[in-house]
């Protein structure tokens, strides 16, 4: 039964809930145990509000933390592994079906919530494997977002995922993010080609790029706004990081022509060589803890 801390809402045509603890507060839907908002206690918002994202049936909303489950983004780019566990005709959508599926409330404790996304028998439309999904979400100085697969089929599984963050920040233009220094990368707004990164990074033109190899810890340093947001991940060796600049952005009818401005995603993420195989029995946790601190 819910407790106090937990309270439901509406948005639009998506049932969801308000989490509450200590003055933070978190909201996630229903549908693709979606955080969309992240309000720690006197400060700004940490993750964007888009004022245009849409609460509708069957998509995804253009904020917070979209669960893209059992593969990453266009899936012919995927590693055979993760398309061969597809079986349809149909076209495969953007990102897997998690973040628009209906998942279930499963448990409620004080400041902790926990979600799940059940495989039916024989698996899912499309991707016939029984594996289980569990989101847990819990709310202290920081958010705490634990994604766990769990193979209890008899086949071994291999899924690409990620929590594909969207954070707030005062101008895309002006931050910097700590931690990607001296690792490869995989430009896929550049032909996919692959680079180094030196230094820091900042942010000049459309950015698409998955990061190998990455350290458990990645900061967004914004200096105008006084802040860091931490990011410190679990179970995760690959990071995508993107803004969809100006043109890009138009192309969206959830968001603004000048959206862009505002956001920025980081997403942690098992993506590509780092893709997880699940033997049966199998569970794999990727997760990532969100701190707002101090520059
Ligand atoms: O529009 P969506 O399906 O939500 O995807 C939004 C973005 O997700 C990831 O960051 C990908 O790397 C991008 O290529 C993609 O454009």
């Amino acid at each position: 039964m819910p407790t106090p801390h937990l309270e439901t809402v509406k948005m639009d045509e998506l049932d969801c809930w308000r989490i509450r603890h200590n003055g933070a507060e978190v909201l996630v839907a229903q549908q693709g145990a979606h955080v969309f908002s992240y309000q720690p206690a006197d400060a700004k918002p940490v993750i964007w509000p888009n004022d245009k994202a849409v609460f509708k049936q069957g998509k995804g909303i253009r904020t917070g933390v979209p669960v893209c489950w059992p593969w990453f983004g266009v899936f012919e780019r995927n590693p055979q592994s993760v398309k061969a566990m597809r079986q349809s005709d149909q076209p495969a959508g953007a990102h897997g079906f998690a973040r628009t599926a209906i998942w279930t409330l499963v448990g409620v404790q004080d400041n902790r919530v926990e979600l799940a996304l059940i495989a039916p028998a024989g698996g899912f439309p499309g991707w016939p494997h029984q594996v289980d999904l569990n989101m847990s979400l819990l709310l202290d100085e920081q958010l705490h977002i634990r994604l766990t697969s769990h193979n209890r089929g008899t086949d071994t599984v291999t899924i690409s995922q990620a929590l594909h963050s969207y954070f707030a920040v005062s101008d895309v233009r002006n931050v910097q993010v700590e931690g990607l220094d001296g690792l490869d990368y995989i430009d896929t707004a550049d032909g996919w080609a692959t680079k180094k990164q030196s230094g820091l990074l900042h942010f000049t033109a459309e950015t698409d790029r998955i990061y190998l190899d990455t350290p458990a810890q990645l900061n967004i340093v914004d200096k105008d706004w006084q802040r860091r947001i931490q990011l410190t991940s679990e179970g995760s060796k690959s990071t995508v990081i993107w803004n969809p600049w100006t043109e890009r952005a138009k192309a969206f009818d959830d968001m603004a022509d000048d959206g862009w401005q505002g956001m920025l995603c980081i997403e942690t993420a098992n993506v590509l060589d780092d893709a997880v195989v699940l033997a049966p029995g199998a569970s794999h946790t990727m997760g990532v803890s969100i701190a707002n601190l101090p520059v």
